[in-house]
């Protein structure tokens, strides 16, 4: 479990002070994948340092599994910082070391016995699926082997919590997915709490048990997959499940209406029922179906013609649990 409060932290920039992160908190749970997403500037680099006290927050508090991590000594802050296990964009593996001399690397670092490094070097390889590959060197292995291998020595000395900054920035789209399901399986297997720190939808969509939208130093909307996806016009619900186009300029006259909906809604014949129900067309301009967060959604752009009757249609579909937004055509 890892818990931040009202994280501040202002940089002093010759005469002027620059907020990089203006109160940000989060709360994420043992066993679940929490995405922070935002443009560059947001605030991502500076959260990550705050996280793992290479830079100290200006005010607020980080805790892990329950121990505060802000009021650290610094004499005690190699040992809080091993509760933190990092994934970078890049591996950054030693050349000269094998696969299993990297992921042994943390262990020796901090004196665990030769027999026990052995133990979990072979245990750790297994479980990133590189039991085969401990004595290739990195120059020998694919990008997506090279974070494997990133993944594992972050897990070494057994952290509370795995931090990843832009974990798949520098893969191809089916290595990307590889990790990601990964980095689910390590969550499930090891009950393991993981933040990842992502310019990427698709990281959220893939890969995120709930996601926080960083702006300017704010977590302007957060959420569980499920809950910011069914938010009809919020930023998260338009870039998660987008409709593909503009609205066209030639429609003929009428009402374009977006519509979301989710669960049992997704199944049913929303459209056709609409039609039947209150004797119209109903045009289909967009429409995007899909599964996020366990639950099937469906965000439609439809078009009524003039003479509809537009408020009891909406009423109608509002009544039924169903998001809906119109625009004059
Ligand atoms: N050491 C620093 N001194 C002064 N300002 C800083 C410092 N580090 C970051 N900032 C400022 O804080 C804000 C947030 O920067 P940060 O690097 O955390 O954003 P980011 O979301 O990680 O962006 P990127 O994805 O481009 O790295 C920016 O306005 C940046 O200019």
């Amino acid at each position: 479990m890892i818990t931040v409060t009202d994280l501040r932290k202002v940089y002093r920039q010759g005469e002027r002070d620059v907020v990089a992160l203006d109160g940000v908190t989060l709360s994420v749970p043992k066993g679940s994948v929490h995405g922070i997403i935002g443009h560059s500037g947001a605030g991502k680099s500076t959260l990550v340092r705050c996280l793992t006290l290479l830079d100290r927050p200006t005010s607020g508090s980080v805790a892990i599994a329950g121990q505060e991590l802000a009021n650290v000594s610094d004499r005690d802050l190699l040992a809080a910082r091993r509760r933190i296990g990092m994934v970078f964009q890049h591996a950054n593996l030693l050349d000269s070391r094998t696969t299993a001399q990297n992921v042994a690397f943390p262990l020796e670092l901090v004196g665990t016995p030769r027999k026990r490094v052995a133990e979990r070097v072979a245990e750790l390889l297994q479980l990133v699926g590189l039991d085969r590959f401990a004595d290739a060197y990195p120059a020998q292995l694919s990008g997506g082997q090279r974070q494997r291998v990133g993944i594992a020595r972050a897990l070494a000395t057994d952290p509370d919590v795995l931090l990843c900054d832009e974990p798949t920035s520098a893969l191809d789209p089916q290595t990307t997915d590889e990790i990601l399901a990964l980095i689910k399986d390590l969550r499930d297997r090891l009950q393991l709490t993981v933040l990842i720190i992502t310019h990427e939808m698709h990281v959220v969509k893939r890969a995120c048990d709930s996601v926080s939208l960083l702006e300017a130093g704010k977590i302007v909307e957060h959420g569980s997959l499920a809950e910011v996806v069914g938010r009809l016009g919020g930023r998260l619900s338009g870039a998660l499940l987008p409709l593909p186009g503009e609205v066209p300029e030639d429609l003929p006259a009428g009402t374009v209406l977006e519509l979301l909906y989710s669960g049992e809604h997704a199944v049913e014949p929303v459209i056709s029922g609409i039609a039947r129900r209150f004797d119209t067309d109903v045009n289909v301009l967009a429409g995007s179906v899909e599964s996020l967060g366990g639950e099937q959604f469906a965000h439609l752009r439809i078009h009524l013609p003039a003479g509809a009757d537009t408020a009891a249609i909406t009423d109608h579909l509002k009544a039924s649990g169903i998001a809906v937004a119109a625009k004059e055509a």
